[in-house]
């Protein structure tokens, strides 16, 4: 399976409707070259913008997803859009991560479940999703999670319960904290023994520098591909029977004894 990263800059000088044109063709670009391309948190706005969460909400099915579905199926890839801020009909926000198939259909909806802050920013601007979303690509079930979720290992072992066996991360993560962010994504593929792809912005917006630095982790914990700190398509092949394979060479899941209903043992 061939997956494209793209590790978005993400600053204030560009406009949403801009950078919105620019994602698209980004997309585009990659028809031929990938299978499943993967866009980072809260891009339209930035993950720190918080400011901007309400001004640029969107509904669910608003002028980013139009564009991004028409970007999936003109480069027919599967598109893991990043998210939006989205607003619910009934009012609140969410931090919305949207899927599209080759044909432009939305294949999932995930609302960010571990809302990042503490007591300020997006932690009391949005609400929390409540549901694990898996989604069936052609060679793999994703899991797929976003930012802050990276540190709940709770969560990764849910979605592998539903059977993921590629482990999906849009984020806005900042520089200073890059050190958790690859490690987090290595622990993460080694004890759920599946594929990470760990997709990151670049650019710095509400004085908050990000990461980039996007990565690829086996189910081995080791890194298959890794990008710089700019704006960058990280390009890695991979081939999810590594998963299958490293799961029964290595059968540590099956010794899992917690957090199983009814306990094993
Ligand atoms: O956990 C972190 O260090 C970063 C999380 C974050 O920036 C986010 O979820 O938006």
């Amino acid at each position: 399976m061939r997956a494209s990263l793209i590790q978005i800059a993400v600053n204030e000088d560009e406009s949403v409707n801009s950078r919105r044109d620019r994602v698209s063709s980004l997309v585009r670009d990659q028809a031929g070259s990938a299978d499943l391309v993967v866009l980072p948190e809260l891009w339209p706005t930035g993950a720190f913008a918080y400011e901007l969460f309400a001004s640029e909400a969107e509904p669910l099915e608003g002028p980013t997803f139009e564009a991004m579905s028409k970007a999936a199926r003109d480069a027919g890839v599967w598109l893991h859009a990043g998210s939006i801020p989205e607003r619910d009909p009934d009012g609140p926000l969410y931090n919305t991560a949207l899927v599209f198939s080759p044909d432009g259909e939305l294949a999932a909806a995930y609302r960010k479940i571990h809302r990042f802050g503490f007591d300020k920013g997006e932690a009391v601007l949005m609400s929390a999703g409540r549901e694990l979303v898996t989604v069936r690509l052609p060679e793999t079930v994703a899991g797929v999670t976003t930012c802050y979720d990276l540190r709940f290992p709770e969560l990764y072992r849910g979605l592998v319960g539903l059977g993921a066996e590629t482990l999906i991360v849009s984020a806005g993560w900042p520089e200073r904290r890059r050190a958790h962010w690859t490690l987090l994504a290595q622990a993460r593929a080694v004890e759920n023994q599946a594929f990470v792809l760990a997709c990151g912005s670049a650019g710095t917006h509400a004085g908050v520098p990000q990461a980039g630095h996007s990565v690829v982790v086996d189910p081995w914990g080791e890194v298959l591909g890794e990008a710089g700190a700019g704006e960058e398509v990280l390009r890695v092949e991979f081939d999810p029977g590594r998963v299958g394979e490293t799961r029964e060479q290595f059968p540590a899941l099956k010794d899992r004894l917690l957090g199983l209903d009814p306990p094993r043992r």
